[in-house]
């Protein structure tokens, strides 16, 4: 069974002015010991998903769904035991640690903390267990009674790092853990994030803008638009052969890990993501997308198999892409084809086979819902019932699991 897996998962945020839909049916699996990439533009999602995985989003969030964690639903958890399993099943590695740590406390007092609120080890095997941890993220033992404005950035994102690991958690969920750091300090913060879960097989699931950084590191990626997840797969084909255009302007925006020809020619993408208050009609991405159909327009399209163990959100991955509308009057030619996403080694290679893997049935036309609407979910940070979920990221009686965002 999956470590994780959630199901149709949307998160809500109420605003003075409506209602913002920051992530829109997400569904996706992770298995244990693999690593999940998460991707997409500033705005896409990307810290809403992650941070709805522990119920660390502020009160005015709704969280619809379910997210199954070794099976148990963690939007349905009573408080005690989503404090439970807060830190010793799964912890946090925030971006910006020097908002995330407390700058009144020694950096031991606050790796010890949740060992000792878990009950995980005693005063003294807390100490020893802070020592070892701080050598496993490269740092000295001395370094635990410094406070973090003591240390250069890089050290204190190790600090969170060797929080993170203190109660020997399955799930890792690092969200931009480096985004705050120097390029230098990146790439060993990176490698020691990766030789950790390896070494102690833990899953991760990783957030950042970056799909080059994020193919490096993780088994799968998924790439977020919108709100939605529009591609997933295996990382070096969802990098090098993305088969949604998205996720193909996302790969070509950054630049190859070892392939400096492709650091001279990174392209952008055109255009700005849209304001998820006023989503376009159809497919979010068609206003942005050079490979268009008229039909994209008012044809909302969910995630159809594109590769053995690949889904893209595209009319393009569809056997036969075009709806009527789509065809120049008295011809019966397909315009802007396949051909035109397949300049990738992914390109667009498979046939009408790989859609017999997919659910119901394929279609053009096949008008599919929006993902996230309705969902049937738990209501989460009402104040009332077991979600409160605004109010677990204040509760002072464990470690607070901080989103840099919020204390900023
Ligand atoms: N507390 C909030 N209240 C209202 N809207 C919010 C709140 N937090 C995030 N949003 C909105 O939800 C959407 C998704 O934001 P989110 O921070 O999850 O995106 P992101 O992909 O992580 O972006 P970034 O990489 O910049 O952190 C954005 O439109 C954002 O403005």
């Amino acid at each position: 069974m999956s470590l994780l897996q959630l199901r149709d998962v949307s998160v809500t945020y109420r605003v003075a002015s409506g209602e913002v839909p920051a992530v829109r049916g997400v569904s996706l699996d992770l298995a244990a010991g693999q690593a999940l990439g998460v991707a997409g533009e500033s705005g896409s999602g990307k810290s809403t998903l992650a941070m709805a995985l522990l119920r660390l989003l502020p009160r005015d969030a709704r969280v619809t769904g379910e997210i199954l964690l070794d099976g148990e639903d963690v939007l349905t958890m009573k408080w005690g035991r989503l404090r439970a399993v807060r830190w010793a099943s799964a912890s946090v590695v925030f971006q910006g640690a020097q908002h995330a740590l407390n700058p009144v406390r020694r950096i031991e007092e606050q790796i010890a903390e949740p060992l000792l609120v878990h009950g995980k080890a005693t005063a003294a095997q807390a100490r020893r267990r802070v020592a070892e941890l701080l050598e496993q993220v490269g740092l000295p033992a001395w370094r635990g009674r410094n406070y973090p404005h003591e240390l250069s950035g890089g050290q204190r994102q190790r600090v969170m790092i060797a929080m993170a690991l203190a109660c020997s958690p399955r799930l890792i969920i690092a969200d931009e853990p480096t985004t705050a750091l120097d390029v230098m300090i990146q790439a060993q913060v990176l490698t020691l994030i990766r030789s950790l879960i390896a070494e102690h097989g833990i899953s991760m699931i990783m957030i950042s803008h970056d799909l080059s950084v994020l193919a490096s590191m993780c088994d799968r990626l998924a790439v977020m638009y919108a709100g939605q997840v529009v591609e997933h797969g295996p990382s070096r084909e969802v990098f090098a052969g993305a088969r949604h255009p998205y996720s193909r302007a996302l790969s070509a925006a950054f630049p190859t890990v070892g392939d400096p020809a492709s650091r001279l020619a990174p392209r952008g993408l055109a255009g700005d993501p849209p304001d998820p208050m006023h989503l376009p009609s159809g497919c979010s991405f068609h206003p942005r997308c050079d490979v268009a159909l008229p039909s994209c327009a008012s044809r909302p399209i969910e995630l159809w198999p594109a590769g053995e163990e690949r889904r893209a959100a595209c009319v393009h991955v569809l056997p036969d892409p075009a709806l009527p509308e789509d065809l120049p009057a008295g011809s019966g030619e397909v315009p802007d084809g396949p051909e035109d996403l397949s300049n990738g080694p992914g390109g667009r290679a498979d046939g009408p086979g790989d859609l017999s893997a997919g659910p119901g049935e394929p279609p053009n036309g096949a008008h599919a819902v929006p993902a996230g609407a309705g969902g049937g979910g738990v209501e989460i940070g009402t104040g009332t019932g077991a979600g409160e979920q605004g109010a677990d990221a204040v509760e002072h009686d464990i470690p607070v699991m901080r989103p840099a965002k919020e204390v900023q």
